[in-house]
């Protein structure tokens, strides 16, 4: 699924009534009919009181047509005009005209704080006051509104996005945003949903599809690309019956310093979790017994050091090349990895020390082979890139970094974002349950794994999180958020191949269209 910018869908709005011939109105409508769907088919005429708040503007629209639909169909309803400004859009004044055909009961005004409704736990907000014509800070009554209703305990539905956000750009104020239990988003979710600042305004959000004009979708560029089940299926490749090891590669681990040899075992056993033909672990001496006995598919080769890596010699040329989980940022280390930048010529990750010792060494990114792949978590990119204002900002350097270094960079996260030359790429699945200790070790290894099997550098780390995330939610489906380690990740990368094709007897969650 595409994420389009406000702007984007303002177009796509024009464009769509002038190619259908519709009036704006006649697509508010569809709109509104969606949430009344929505509504009516988890309500069934239950008597909760809703209050709808609306704004002036087409947002507000939308709320008062949800308004007249849940009247007609019987539903207990109050709606509240949050008369912020008298410039009334055209579709607002349509729908406030449309109420009086169903109800003696008008909207009412809301001027200031003396106006503000009292709303029991057990009711229903919905939130139509700003959608994304938001243009400015919410100030004033209207502000202390969104903190009264956030407040309070009855649940909560956004109506396109929740009031105070602005779908593509940093929010002004935390404390003048609706706290959304759900949102209901029109055509495209917006990119204020996946960053970690705006995003916890949005738990959850449902897309409806209000038919806006294919053609125009499918040529814009969008802001983001969602990474789905529907995606993930596409980058998957078949394997054919005449393969051998060979084809799937031979790659190599290079990790692990004393008391880290861990890192090593959880990449190494991923890559071959991934499919890799086969997989060397280049670690310091103290691991070998480690690692023979604990992964015993893996070769292991050795540096002359018992506790840290100093020197990358191996007699073969891998398929693909993860370095970095554990290794620490001595200076030795980092002359090795240097050693290895000049030398290589294999597809490569680099992961947390690994990370570190470039970000402690900056003469060494203009090293980096094309397409590699970084695999920063926030303070790691932090130390990259330098300190961002606000996640948009944040975006900005990581994209002008990964530009600057030809890199891919998969910025770890809740929802992980892969960034490579101006795209970018957003995953959907993962947990808080995989915020433990090595998951970033096995994300490292699938995204080697794949690259070993010939996958590209950004198909293979785009595939790898939404496998990886995949992996972590069978496991949390299964042993609790809690108590989700790595390696019950790595265990679950099988199950995670299979889910992307299975077919959902029952869903577990309800479509997102
Ligand atoms: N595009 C689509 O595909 C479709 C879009 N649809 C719907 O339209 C929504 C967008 O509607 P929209 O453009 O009318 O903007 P909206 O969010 O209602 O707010 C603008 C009003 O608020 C005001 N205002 C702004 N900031 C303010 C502030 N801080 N404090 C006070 N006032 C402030 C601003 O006032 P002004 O700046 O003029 O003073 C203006 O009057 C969209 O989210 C979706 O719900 C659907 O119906 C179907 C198809
Ligand atoms: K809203």
């Amino acid at each position: 699924m595409k994420i389009f910018s406000s702007e984007q869908l303002y177009e796509a709005d024009k464009i769509t009534t002038e190619k259908q011939e519709i009036a704006s109105i006649e697509l508010m409508e569809r709109a509104a009919t969606q949430i009344f769907s929505w509504l009516h088919e988890r309500m069934q005429g239950a008597q909760v009181p809703i209050h709808i708040f609306c704004g002036i503007g087409n947002n507000g629209g939308d709320g008062l047509a949800v308004g007249r639909l849940l009247i007609e169909s019987g539903y207990n309803v109050t709606m509240y005009v949050v008369n912020c400004s008298d410039k009334r859009s055209k579709n607002f004044l349509i729908n406030y005209d449309r109420v009086k055909n169903v109800t003696k009961s008008w909207p009412l005004l809301m001027t200031s704080e003396e106006d503000f409704p009292d709303i029991a736990d057990e009711d229903i907000i919905i939130d139509a006051i700003f959608g994304i014509g938001l243009n400015r800070c919410p100030g004033g009554w209207v502000k202390k509104l969104i903190q009264y209703l956030n407040g309070k305990k009855a649940f909560k539905l956004a109506i396109d996005i929740p009031s105070g956000l602005y779908a593509n750009e940093p929010m002004d104020d935390v404390e003048a945003v609706l706290k959304a239990n759900h949102t209901l988003t029109f055509q495209s979710p917006k990119m204020a949903f996946f960053l970690p600042e705006t995003g916890v305004f949005v738990p959850y959000f449902e897309v409806l599809n209000i038919g806006l004009d294919e053609e125009f979708i499918l040529s814009q560029e969008p802001l983001a690309q969602l990474i789905e089940k529907p995606e993930a299926q596409r980058f998957y490749k078949q394997r054919q019956k005449y393969d051998h090891k060979g084809t799937y590669g031979h790659a190599l681990i290079v990790a692990g310093s004393y008391g880290k040899i861990g890192a090593a075992f959880l990449s190494a056993k991923s890559v071959l979790r991934a499919g890799a033909g086969l997989v060397s672990c280049f670690i310091p001496e103290c691991g070998y017994a480690i690692i023979q006995s604990s992964l015993p598919e893996a070769m292991v080769i050795t540096d002359k050091e018992d506790d840290l890596i100093t020197d990358i010699k191996i007699n073969f040329t891998p398929s693909a090349i993860g370095i970095g989980m554990g290794i620490g940022t001595n200076k030795e280390t980092v002359a090795a990895l240097e050693k290895l930048l000049k030398e290589t010529k294999s597809p490569l990750v680099i992961d947390a020390d690994g990370l570190n010792c470039l970000a402690e060494n900056k003469s060494l990114l203009k090293l980096l082979p094309k397409n590699t792949v970084l695999t920063p978590h926030l303070g790691e990119l932090e130390r990259l890139v330098g300190k961002w204002k606000n996640d948009y900002d944040r975006i900005k350097k990581t994209k002008s970094f990964a530009k600057k270094y030809g890199a891919v960079m998969v910025v770890k996260g809740a929802n992980t974002m892969t960034v490579f030359e101006d795209k970018i790429y957003i995953n959907t699945t993962g947990n808080p349950g995989m915020a433990t200790a090595g998951s970033g070790d096995v994300l490292t290894g699938l995204i080697t794994g794949l690259l070993s099997q010939g996958y590209d550098p950004l198909l293979a780390s785009v595939f790898a999180v939404y496998l990886h995330g995949s992996a972590g939610n069978i496991a949390s489906q299964e042993i609790s958020f809690e108590a989700v380690m790595a390696s019950d990740i790595v265990d679950r990368i099988g199950l995670a191949f299979i889910e992307l094709f299975a077919q959902d007897p029952m869903p577990l969650s309800e479509p997102k269209e």
